[in-house]
């Protein structure tokens, strides 16, 4: 076939239109859409191989994380969390990328999330811009019509197209979910906005299932398997790894891209490959900062530091990342229903029972994959009383006090810190935007993401081994902010858990196991959490590392993602979030990557 022959060697010293590096969400969307015009050439390059393991393929396998496809960049210590390096950055590294290993939520931000970006200084970036992406990307299958009517299931349908990637909302849920659904609306009329950008409310968030076979719906399965074999000018390579961008003569002296070195995995050997028209990015928010940085464009200092020739000093390169804080509260239920989420991995009989069922008809809970019911909440929504206060203690902040030292050291950085905070500001303020959500699991389990972090970490290639792997400082909870909205996530569950308890029938009362019931004072609180390794500074959700803002703002590439002072190199993937978006990253990354592939194709021809 036209595209996957991995490991070859007759790419070396060719030349094709497009370079597309990394073959995850991203990648392949664009991949997929620019060889749409069959005399447009793509070679896309990835790391990682095809997987066709069940855990790639059924539903189930989003509830656990497989190792063999993942990569761990690991952190520097973590100031305000004792100094720990215990937590990493997960991030994958197969051919479709994350959608092969994630947890398959779908879910869309808010309009503000995205009218954020656009007030960033990024025309054609908000939520009206891209809805059409969202649509062109995603067919929606609705459940079975008794299933909704038996959960009151809402969707809308007209923000979803007929596009590759098949997503839709399972069948099967676990009998303890109702307790879950009556505690919600115990607190009267809560809003169901479904994927139409409406913010905050109770959602039936669909999953990555392709509901023809239901099986899990990847980047591969949607943008790549289908046009493969019949389109001669796509080629994907596996096991390569993108060591260095190579430029060529620019005019007036400006950088122009017009290749990448790359290096097999299997053998450690060296090829060359060139783009005529463009280097696309697109090996996420963690080593697309990375290869900018081993090339030369990046912090000056920290280039220096690993012996790189510094090309184009640009600070904003690694800096702005933002990831999901995870607050993950456990609690165990005296009286859960038969099945719920632990049946399958407690009972041998049960086990065995639906993964038969799995096989002979694709329904029951190897059929679907984690949460389908999130409950997400404004800042107002969360802690009504302390909300304005919180708001108040950002504005009266000294920006800089709060933020890691390149900003301190860098103008635009810190300028567009600046920017983002009056934004967040007002989002914080409003009930337009979700700061948390309390995924309903069906179990004791409560994974709730802080969805608007104000602390910023930084991504930085090691100096001591530029390319391995790179470090991330997360710098969780430096701005205090974050600390004080997660002991409202924290107060806020218990609550919630309380409600529940109080009901006279399964899944019974909850008894909270961490961080404890005995944690009652702020400090008691996040100690608790951070010793109790119940705070995650990552949901392997990082974005933001070359952000699409203006340049006087520390941004990196320009809305039509163009990396700043360069010719014929762009970034596509979630490095570019201005704002990380109130929801799991998938959808936007998608719909990015849409709007992305039509931007290059204006330019191009
Ligand atoms: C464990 C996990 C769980 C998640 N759960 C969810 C969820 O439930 N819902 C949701 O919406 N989102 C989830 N996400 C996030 C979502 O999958 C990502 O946001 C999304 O995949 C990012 O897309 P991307 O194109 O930016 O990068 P990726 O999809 O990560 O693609 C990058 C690709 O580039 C390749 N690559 C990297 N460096 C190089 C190089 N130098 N040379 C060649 N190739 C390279 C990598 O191997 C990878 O395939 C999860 C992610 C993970 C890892």
């Amino acid at each position: 076939t036209a595209g996957s022959s991995p490991h070859d060697d007759d790419i070396n010293g060719k030349t094709y239109d497009y370079i597309v590096v990394g073959g995850g969400v991203s990648g392949l969307v664009v991949a997929n859409r620019l060889t749409e015009d069959s005399h447009s050439t793509v070679l896309v390059i990835e790391r990682g191989d095809f997987d066709n393991k069940p855990q790639a393929i059924v539903p189930y396998w989003a509830n656990a994380l497989d190792t063999s496809v993942l990569m761990r960049v690991p952190s520097a210590p973590n100031a305000k969390l004792n100094n720990s390096t215990a937590s990493s950055v997960a991030v994958a590294a197969v051919v479709g990328g994350g959608s092969v290993v994630n947890g398959m939520g779908y879910g869309r931000g808010s309009k503000a999330d995205y009218d954020a970006w656009e007030e960033l200084g990024n025309p054609g970036w908000g939520w009206q811009a891209l809805l059409p992406y969202f649509r062109k990307s995603t067919t929606l299958t609705p459940p079975s019509a008794s299933v909704a009517t038996q959960w009151n299931m809402t969707w809308d349908p007209t923000v979803y197209g007929d596009g590759p990637l098949h997503v839709t909302i399972p069948n099967f849920q676990y009998p303890d979910m109702a307790a879950f659904w009556d505690t919600i609306r115990q607190e009267g009329d809560v809003p169901m906005p479904a994927d139409a950008g409406n913010g905050p409310g109770a959602y039936w968030n669909p999953s990555t299932i392709d509901a023809r076979d239901m099986t899990r719906a990847t980047a591969r399965s949607a943008y790549y398997d289908p046009v493969n074999a019949t389109r001669q000018n796509l080629r994907l390579v596996t096991g390569q790894t993108a060591t260095e961008i190579l430029f060529g003569d620019g005019d007036n002296d400006t950088l122009s891209a017009n290749g990448v070195k790359i290096v097999s995995r299997l053998d450690n050997s060296a090829r060359k490959v060139y783009a005529r028209k463009e280097v696309i990015l697109a090996a996420g928010a963690m080593q697309t900062p990375q290869l900018l940085q081993v090339s030369g464009i990046g912090p000056a200092s920290v280039l220096k530091a690993a012996g790189v020739a510094v090309k184009k000093d640009m600070p904003a390169v690694g800096a702005n990342y933002q990831d999901h804080v995870a607050t993950v509260m456990t609690f165990s239920l005296a009286n859960p229903s038969f099945p719920n989420p632990d049946t399958i991995t407690n009972n041998a009989t049960y086990n065995e029972t639906v993964w038969a069922e799995y096989y002979a008809n694709k329904t029951g809970p190897i059929a679907a994959a984690s949460a389908s019911t999130l409950l997400a909440l404004s800042l107002p929504q969360l802690t009504p009383n302390d909300a304005s206060a919180i708001v108040n203690q950002l504005l009266s902040q000294d920006a800089e006090q709060y933020l890691p030292g390149i900003y301190r050291s860098t103008t635009t950085l810190l300028k567009g810190f600046e920017a983002q905070k009056a934004i967040l500001a007002k989002m914080l303020n409003s009930t337009s935007a979700s700061v948390v959500a309390h995924p309903c699991l069906g179990n004791g389990l409560a994974p709730a993401p802080l969805f608007k972090p104000l602390s910023r970490g930084t991504v930085t290639l090691n100096t001591s081994d530029p390319h391995g792997l790179p470090i991330v400082q997360f710098n969780t909870f430096m701005n205090p902010v974050d600390s004080e909205i997660v002991l409202a996530i924290v107060r806020d569950a218990r609550a919630f858990w309380e409600r529940l308890s109080e009901r006279n029938n399964p899944p019974g009362p909850a008894t909270e196991i961490s961080p404890g019931a005995q944690c009652q004072t702020d400090e008691e609180i996040l100690n608790g959490l951070i010793t109790t390794g119940s705070l995650w500074p990552s949901l392997a959700h990082p974005s933001g590392t070359c952000a699409m803002m203006p340049e006087e703002y520390g941004g990196c590439v320009a809305p039509d993602l163009k990396v700043y002072g360069v010719d014929k190199l762009s970034v596509v993937d979630a490095s570019i979030m201005p704002l990380i978006v109130g929801t799991a990253l998938q959808a936007t990354v998608y719909a990015v990557a849409e709007k992305a592939a039509d931007l290059i194709k204006a330019r191009r021809g």
